[in-house]
């Protein structure tokens, strides 16, 4: 038996997030809550003839906790999304303390639950709920995970077409470590598979359209909102991973992940003192087994590298920061 709770399922992504945790089997139970319209999402998605049963939550009548008691993966796109002309960590004011809250509600009601984190700015929302899960005393750094499997989809879709082959997009798997957004996406073009050859202005090239994916998104959106579907198709990827980890299947997949508290292993040269870093992690039937193999980057990539560790370092202390001043008000 195993439940899953969308928090933010009444969102862009939270929907067809919520569609898509519907179709898995592994899933038997689905709790959406959302602040406003999870009824109506919830009522909708259990009528498909799938066996998990699904149930809506609002902040009424202890809902946050009904919806989180025994939970076993919580997905969280609680938020709101960029507009044009923004960054993400302009969403920092308004999102943190939905996160925080959120964190809250799972520290308390389902403390040993996957936690995987999709609101942005995800450099600074993770470090965020790490910081809250410490106060309560729950931090568990194996089942807390920021989501960058979009970054890792687009990746694919974009150099398998740049290499004329779309069609073979799925098999297509290339490195993305460090954060979310902008530059801290560090695309390892090199270490590609299958390998490609391009010249060094298509590589910068690719590396941009990924590193600014979100951005393309945002523009053709024009101003409603940011990408929604592909996240959540990249959302559900990535919990059912996770479930099927837990079920014992062997799972790999790139994550922001606190890489300190786990042991860095091969990428402790490159991440330094940071603590949150997106790397492969070994996924096993309690999260986190180890972080992945290291991977070689070249002087190009090196120098990627550093600029995003530079920003990461900002984005994380932003987050620790954050619940540090806040915690009085928010009763940590
Ligand atoms: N990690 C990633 O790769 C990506 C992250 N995002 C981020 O995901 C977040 C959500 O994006 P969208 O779904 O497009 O936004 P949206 O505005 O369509 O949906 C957000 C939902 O969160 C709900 N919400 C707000 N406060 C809440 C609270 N305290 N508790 C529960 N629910 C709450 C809202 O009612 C709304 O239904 C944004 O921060 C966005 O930037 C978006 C795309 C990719
Ligand atoms: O760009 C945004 O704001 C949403 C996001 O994180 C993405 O699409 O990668």
């Amino acid at each position: 038996m195993v439940k899953a709770v969308v928090i933010g399922a009444a969102g862009g992504i939270g929907q067809p997030l919520s569609l898509l945790l519907k179709q898995s089997t592994l899933i038997s139970e689905l709790a959406l809550y959302d602040v406003v319209n999870a009824p109506g999402v919830a009522a909708d998605i259990s009528h498909i003839n799938t066996p998990s049963t699904v149930q809506g939550y609002l902040p009424a009548d202890g809902g946050l906790e009904k919806a989180l008691k025994g939970a076993d993966i919580v997905v969280v796109p609680a938020g709101v999304p960029r507009k044009p002309g923004m960054t993400r960590d302009d969403l920092f004011n308004i999102n943190a303390s939905i996160v925080r809250d959120t964190a809250i509600g799972i520290a308390t009601h389902a403390p040993k639950a996957f936690v995987l984190i999709i609101s942005n700015p995800v450099n600074s929302t993770v470090p965020i709920v790490a910081e809250v899960f410490k106060k309560k005393g729950v931090y568990d750094p194996k089942r807390l995970f920021g989501v960058t499997t979009l970054d890792v989809v687009r990746a694919s879709t974009f150099v398998s077409e740049a290499n004329g082959a779309s069609e073979k997009s799925l098999e297509y798997s290339i490195p993305i470590v460090g954060g979310h957004s902008g530059e801290t996406i560090v695309p390892l073009i090199s270490a590609s598979q299958p390998s490609v050859s391009f010249d060094q202005s298509k590589i910068e090239a690719l590396v941009k359209r990924i590193q600014f994916g979100g951005d393309e998104v945002v523009k053709a959106k024009d101003g409603a909102g940011s990408a929604t579907l592909s996240m959540a198709f990249a959302g559900a990827r990535f919990a059912i991973s996770v479930l099927e980890a837990a079920a014992g299947k062997a799972r790999t997949e790139y994550s922001y992940v606190d890489v300190k508290a786990l042991g860095a292993g091969e990428w402790s040269s490159v991440v330094g003192d940071l603590t949150f870093f997106s790397v492969p992690v070994k996924l096993g039937k309690d999260g986190v087994e180890s972080v992945g193999a290291g991977i070689k980057a070249n002087e190009y990539e090196q120098g990627l590298l550093k600029v995003a560790v530079d920003q990461l370092n900002g984005n994380i202390s932003k987050g620790v920061a954050f619940v540090a001043d806040t915690a009085a008000k928010a009763g940590l």
